[in-house]
This record gives C-alpha cells, sequence and structure tokens, in this order.
C-alpha cells in the first residue's frame, strides 16, 4: 500500500528491511504495509540528519519557530483527517483522538515558552565584562515514539527537539507507522530543510540500528520500561549522549471518605478505562476503604463500568472506549487477569475479549486485597483495575508505595488534611487529588520516578532536555586587571 515509507534526507524511499503491517484493530483490516528500513538505511538517515545540522542550528530561533508555526497550522487545516486516521490506527475513538490532535497544536505555543523560560539566554554585569548564560542544541537525536497516543507523544519531542536547533531521526511505533507518515507529512509541507527530520519505519531491528548509532548525540524515548532498560544499558558507558526516558507505572489510586460517590467513581473511571486503560497514567491499583462508603462507592463503580459503551471509533453515538492497539494486546489483558486470578484474585466484573480477531476488550475489576503480598508489580497496560480494601490509610499508602515504578498518583477525599498527608508520603512525579491522574498537562513537567523514567521530564520541562546550558565572560577585547595577583611582573 505505502511503498516510499522513509523519509531521509528530504526524500521518500521505499525500505530495503522486511514487510511490516499496519492493521486497523476495530475493523481487523490492514492499513498500511511496506517494508521496515535496513541499518543502512538507518545510517543514512543519521548522517542526512548530521549534514542537515549546523544550518537548522545556525538559522536562528525565529526562523525556525516560523516552520514549527507553520505545522500547528496544517495540522489545524488537517485535523479532521489526522483525527481519522489516528482512530483508525489505534483504535481510540474520534472523540479522544480529535484531542490528541488539539494536544499537538498546542503543544507549539507551550514549547515556545518553555523554550525562553527553561533554557532562554541571561546575561549578567561583571566587574569587568558580562557574564551570559546560553543553551545550545545537542545536534542529531533520535526519537522514539509509542503507539497509545502516536501523533501527540512523539510530537512533544519532536517540537521541543527542532526549536532547540537540533535534527531529529523519528522512529515510531511499528503499531502505528501511518500516524507517523502523515504527520512527517505536514512537517514536509511546513518547509523543513532536507534531512532536519527524518522517518525510519520498523521494528525492533530498527529501533536497535538506530540506537546503537554511534553518530547519535541523544535519544529520547516514551515507551514500555522493559524496552526504556535496555536502551539505558546501551546507554551506560556513554555519558556524552542525553537520554531522555518516559516509561510506564503501576499507578496508585486512594479512595478516603468523599461527599459525592459519582464524582468520585467517575474520576475512577477516568482514570481507569479512558484509552481502554492504555495510558501510562492510568490508575492500576484502586484502593477503597473497608467502610460502608467504601462499599457504596464499589457497588456504584461496578454498576457504571458494567454499562461502558465499548465500539467502534467512528460509531454513532460515539463509545467511551474503542478498541485496543491490536487483537494481540486485548489477549495478554486476557491472559493477565486470568494469571490473577489464579493466584487468587476476585472477579467482580470480568474483562473479555468478544472477538479474538479484533482488539475490543471489556473493562475488568478484580479485587486482589487477598493476593496483595503476592501481586506481581506489573503494568497491565489495559483496562484492568485492580481493587484493594483498606483500613488503615498509612498501610494503604505503603502499600501505594509498594512498586518499583512512580508515574502517576492520586487520592479522591473532601479532607485537605488527608491530601497534604498523602503528598508528603507519596512517590510519584503526578500526584493529583480530586482529579482523574489521567489527563496531564503539556504545560506542567511530565516524567515519573523509579522505573517510570530516568529524572528527564518531558512537556514543559522537555526543554531542558533538548539543549545544554553553556556559561560564558565576554569581553569586547582583553583589558589589564587595575591590580596583578603575587608574583607577576609586566614591568
Ligand atoms: N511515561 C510516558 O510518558 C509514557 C509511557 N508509555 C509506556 O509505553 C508503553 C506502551 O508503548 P509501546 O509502544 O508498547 O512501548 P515499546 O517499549 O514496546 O516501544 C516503544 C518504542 O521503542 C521501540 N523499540 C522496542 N524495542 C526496542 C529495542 N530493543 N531497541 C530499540 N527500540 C525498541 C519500538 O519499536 C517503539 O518505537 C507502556 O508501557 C506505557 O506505559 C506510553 C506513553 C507515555
Ligand atoms: O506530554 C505532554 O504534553 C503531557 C503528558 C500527557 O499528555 N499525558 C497523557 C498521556 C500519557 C500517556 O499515556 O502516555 C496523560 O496523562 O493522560
Amino acid at each position: 500500500m505505502t511503498t516510499q515509507a522513509h523519509f531521509i534526507g528530504g526524500q521518500w524511499i521505499a525500505g530495503q528491511g522486511h514487510d511490516i503491517t499496519s492493521v486497523d484493530p476495530a475493523k481487523n483490516l490492514p492499513i498500511w504495509s511496506a517494508k521496515s528500513a535496513s541499518p543502512e538505511q538507518v545510517d543514512a538517515a543519521v548522517n542526512a540528519a548530521r549534514d542537515a545540522f549546523v544550518a537548522w542550528s545556525d538559522m536562528g530561533f525565529e526562523a525556525r519557530l516560523a516552520i514549527v508555526k507553520r505545522f500547528a497550522e496544517l495540522l489545524e487545516e488537517n485535523k479532521p483527517a489526522l483525527t481519522k486516521v489516528i482512530a483508525q490506527e489505534t483504535g481510540k475513538p474520534e472523540w479522544e483522538t480529535a484531542t490528541e490532535v488539539a494536544a499537538m497544536i498546542g503543544k507549539v505555543a507551550i514549547s515556545e515558552r518553555a523554550y525562553h523560560e527553561r533554557t532562554g539566554t541571561v546575561e549578567n554585569p561583571m566587574p569587568v565584562g558580562k557574564a551570559f548564560i546560553r543553551h545550545k542544541a545537542h545536534g542529531v537525536v533520535a526519537v522514539f515514539g509509542p503507539y497509545n497516543f502516536p501523533g501527540h507523544l512523539p510530537n512533544g519531542h519532536i517540537v521541543p527537539a527542532l526549536l532547540a536547533g537540533n535534527t531529529v531521526i523519528f522512529k515510531p511505533s511499528d503499531l502505528t507507522p501511518l500516524v507517523a507518515h502523515k504527520t512527517v507529512e505536514l512537517w514536509e509541507q511546513a518547509g523543513l530543510p532536507a534531512g532536519v527530520l527524518n522517518l525510519v519505519q520498523g521494528e525492533v531491528e530498527t529501533g536497535k540500528a538506530l540506537a546503537q548509532h554511534n553518530g547519535l548525540d541523544g535519544l529520547f524515548f516514551t515507551g514500555s520500561s522493559r524496552t526504556g532498560k535496555l536502551l539505558h544499558e546501551q546507554f551506560a558507558g556513554h555519558p556524552g549522549k542525553i537520554l531522555a526516558l518516559e516509561m510506564g507505572g503501576n499507578n496508585p489510586l486512594i479512595v478516603r471518605e468523599v461527599s459525592d460517590i459519582d464524582a468520585t467513581v467517575h474520576d475512577i473511571v477516568q482514570s481507569a478505562f479512558v484509552t481502554s486503560g492504555q495510558r501510562c497514567t492510568c490508575a492500576r491499583r484502586l484502593f477503597l476503604p473497608a467502610t460502608e462508603q467504601g462499599d457504596a462507592i464499589l457497588a456504584r463503580l461496578l454498576d457504571v463500568t458494567r454499562r461502558i459503551r465499548v465500539g467502534e471509533y467512528d460509531a454513532d453515538p460515539q463509545p467511551f472506549m474503542g478498541a485496543m492497539i491490536s487483537a494481540h494486546a486485548a489477549r495478554m489483558m486476557v491472559n493477565a487477569q486470568q494469571q490473577l486470578v489464579e493466584l487468587g484474585a476476585e472477579a467482580l466484573i470480568t474483562l473479555q475479549q468478544p472477538d479474538a480477531d479484533k482488539g475490543f476488550v471489556t473493562p475488568g475489576i478484580l479485587d486482589v486485597t487477598g493476593i496483595i503480598e503476592r501481586m506481581p508489580d506489573e503494568e497491565h497496560f489495559g483496562p484492568l483495575l485492580k481493587v484493594v480494601r483498606y483500613s488503615d490509610f498509612d498501610a494503604a499508602i505503603k502499600e501505594a508505595n509498594n512498586t518499583s515504578f512512580g508515574l502517576s498518583a492520586g487520592l479522591l477525599a473532601d479532607s485537605e488534611a488527608d491530601y497534604q498527608y498523602f503528598f508528603k508520603r507519596i512517590r510519584a512525579g503526578i500526584v493529583n487529588w480530586n482529579r482523574p491522574i489521567t489527563g496531564a498537562s503539556s504545560a506542567a513537567p511530565f516524567g515519573g520516578i523509579g522505573d517510570s523514567g530516568n529524572h528527564r521530564a518531558s512537556a514543559y520541562y522537555a526543554a531542558d532536555y533538548c539543549a545544554y546550558p553553556v556559561a560564558s565572560v565576554e569581553l569586547d577585547a582583553s583589558e589589564m586587571p587595575g591590580s596583578l595577583n603575587p608574583g607577576l611582573d609586566f614591568s
């Protein structure tokens, strides 16, 4: 369907690797297929980015910004088409993919602000001359994207990287090549000079060839903790290269005494099941008090969850949840649930895959209170919520922190004192109170601790890893000091 799948040095070219196909997971139809980029083509993409670097970084911020702003205009003009393509390739409902395109557009103004605020130029007077703090681009960087937000999340690395003056090789998820293709076409139309942004499509082999390439100055990754750790090992011994890792989570949501049960249940549903549970910020573990009110919240949660509409991305009326990314991913969720049930979890609502050839699953809720000590600390990347009933707030917080991850966490409670207590003790990069723990703002730093990242927060702080600071003291011409250090003689 697509022969010229790779964009290298300003040219669309055919791949020399093996066949890859992207499938619409809601309709089980192939929508894109091509040959992946071979290691030689990855090499060509890195060289093209290297060749383009000096001119792009010399161009000046305002000239780069004008092109990036043109890209935002093109996104706006192509919003309906891109909304549709993201929905087709991911299975996410169109109401949701429209918000993804909006986030891509919003990223440009936010990144412009962040560039100045986080990496701007500072000038300080000195007794002799002036001191400056400036920032320079790293050079050639690779961007690896995940499938769950195939537009917005790579865009969150690419836009600030380009604004800072880097050149980029983009390797999207092999599950979402079409979204990447359409996005890079818009960059081309926006007038990016050849080689400034290159696209290589492929699976792990292509990813490895890129990540291992000696010509990279940095790599910005959003994806699973497993792959992120592999990259971290690969980058060990290369302190000169910048590595930014945005990875998964095993995120806790704790409920205390609340006055509005429906509002609480809404926040739980939005945290656990939006995007069919395929957000790194999704709540995986729900801590409910073992009280009468806890019982009432659970009953209402089960009632609302049973009535969640699951359906095709273009259905009218729209579903809340679309298909997962693939039939395989759906099967993996069924298997994960089965393993937990075999460990002793009680299925309050069983997650089901109605059609083995498609990515649809219904949301599931397990009571894992009885197996809490044997629970694997894993990110189950789908709509499967694990409920823990608790009697003691401290014990619940301790268990919430009992994870190697630390991305997002939340408290649903009327008491502000409870929130202050929770905030001080919980370990995560995103901590919310009476709001869903999904839907993080691009205008704030976005990143986690532990296995969720490597302390290179993205979103508003992405500017930080896109440039390095340079400190200078400067004077128009050398001057003799008023007094000499002891032992010097200029007579
Ligand atoms: N913290 C965050 O900002 C976010 C984290 N995620 C996480 O991403 C995961 C889902 O996304 P996936 O696409 O499944 O992640 P993934 O880790 O499978 O793939 C991410 C990218 O790495 C590439 N890749 C895979 N193995 C590689 C290797 N050995 N060497 C080089 N490249 C390789 C893939 O082709 C893809 O482009 C979830 O774990 C989720 O929590 C997703 C979105 C945001
Ligand atoms: O990167 C940004 O601009 C903000 C972070 C963001 O959009 N987070 C989303 C998705 C995260 C995910 O799954 O990967 C969220 O918090 O829902």
